[in-house]
């Protein structure tokens, strides 16, 4: 049993910390909050016992293995080192990291202190990211693909008020590329490979930020449109074209359906598994296996994290977006 530390007290630190209690492999051990109260709170419902406001502290105690990190993502890179520097396993939201020298380094301490670093990229674990992956694969050429992910934010309000919420501010490392557009960016190097050259053409908030933007990864012989925003819905369908053959995916993430459309002979066919209980699961089990039994998986992973990191970088400095942990 791994015993967890969870450093953040959001929606997305109780959906993880409801997942991991659907595993046998993790007990919700500690919380940490700026406000201890709040981390009692948290933590009482999945059965934690510790309970700290000062972050070394929880780092400290030895009965902890893993930390799991949910807190803004400029804050990511302090968290991780130092809990590395404690030889804790960290399990690390998405997008890791606010740019590469970040992530080399975070990556070079966990190998250092000889523990296992993730970025929880949920749909990578998905089964049907590795069904729509080798579906991709028996295709003899790809000519197009189109991927989206626009979800119109609750805190755009607080933007259009004048307000700078973390997920829209320079200083926490926000915009629409860093929260969403990272699961295209998963998709599209995890499936297709590096692009040859690519662009991103983006609207700016107020704050400083892209709101909404298209994502151009170009290959030598089929471009990929990516579509994300944080400022409207979008509907913009996920597929791959190859001439007469296309797959078609309701959502690129929590995939539910997987269309395997063929023009020629009318034939729809849906590939998609059934998803799982909780969309964090199996990044969960995942982690686990990792830990408890190393595999070649570990490697992997790791490559594509860091290769999407460095794209995200390099598509937003182009685009004249800088954050603060740039400096
Ligand atoms: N995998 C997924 O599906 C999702 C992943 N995420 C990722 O999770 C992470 C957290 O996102 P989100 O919940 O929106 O972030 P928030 O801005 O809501 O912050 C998360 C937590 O961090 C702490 N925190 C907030 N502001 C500060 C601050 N200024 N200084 C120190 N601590 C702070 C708070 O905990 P406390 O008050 O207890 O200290 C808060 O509950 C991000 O990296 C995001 O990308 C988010 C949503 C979904
Ligand atoms: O990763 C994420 C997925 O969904 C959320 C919104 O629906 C995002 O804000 C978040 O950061």
């Amino acid at each position: 049993m791994l015993n967890v530390g969870i450093i953040g007290t959001s929606g997305i630190a109780h959906e993880f910390a409801k997942a991991l209690q659907m595993t046998e492999d993790y007990q919700v051990k500690a919380i940490y909050s700026r406000t201890k109260s709040k981390a009692q709170s948290f933590g009482e419902a999945y059965g934690a016992d510790l309970f700290f406001d000062d972050l070394e502290e929880m780092l400290a105690r030895p009965e902890i293995d893993v930390i799991y990190i949910a807190s803004p993502n400029s804050l990511h890179f302090q968290q991780a080192m130092s809990a590395l520097d404690h030889h804790k396993h960290v399990i690390v939201e998405k997008p890791a990291f606010s740019n590469l020298s970040e992530w080399d380094q975070a990556f070079a301490r966990a190998e250092e202190a000889g523990v296992k670093l993730f970025e929880a990229a949920r749909h990578l674990h998905d089964r049907n990211f590795q069904v729509a992956k080798d579906q991709i694969k028996k295709f003899d050429k790809i000519d197009n693909a189109v991927l989206s992910y626009g979800k119109y934010s609750s805190r755009y309000d607080q933007v259009l008020d004048g307000q700078e919420p973390n997920i829209f501010s320079l200083k926490y490392s926000g915009g629409a590329l860093m929260d969403l557009g990272v699961y295209l960016l998963y998709a599209a190097i995890g499936w297709f490979g590096e692009p040859e050259s690519a662009t991103y053409q983006m609207k700016k908030v107020s704050t400083g930020v892209d709101g909404s933007g298209v994502i151009l990864f170009q290959y030598p012989t089929f471009n990929v449109t990516m579509h994300v925003s944080k400022t409207f819905n979008l509907h913009v369908s996920n597929e791959i074209n190859n001439g007469h053959q296309t797959i078609i995916l309701d959502e690129l993430t929590g995939t539910k359906e997987i269309i395997l459309e063929n023009t020629r002979t009318n034939e729809r066919t849906d590939l998609a598994y059934q998803p799982d209980a909780h969309l964090m699961l199996a990044e969960a089990l995942a982690f686990a296996r990792e830990i408890n039994r190393p595999s070649d998986d570990y490697e992997e992973w790791k490559q594509l994290s860091r290769k999407v990191t460095a794209w995200s970088e390099k598509l937003r400095k182009e685009a004249g977006i800088y954050f603060t942990a740039d400096k």
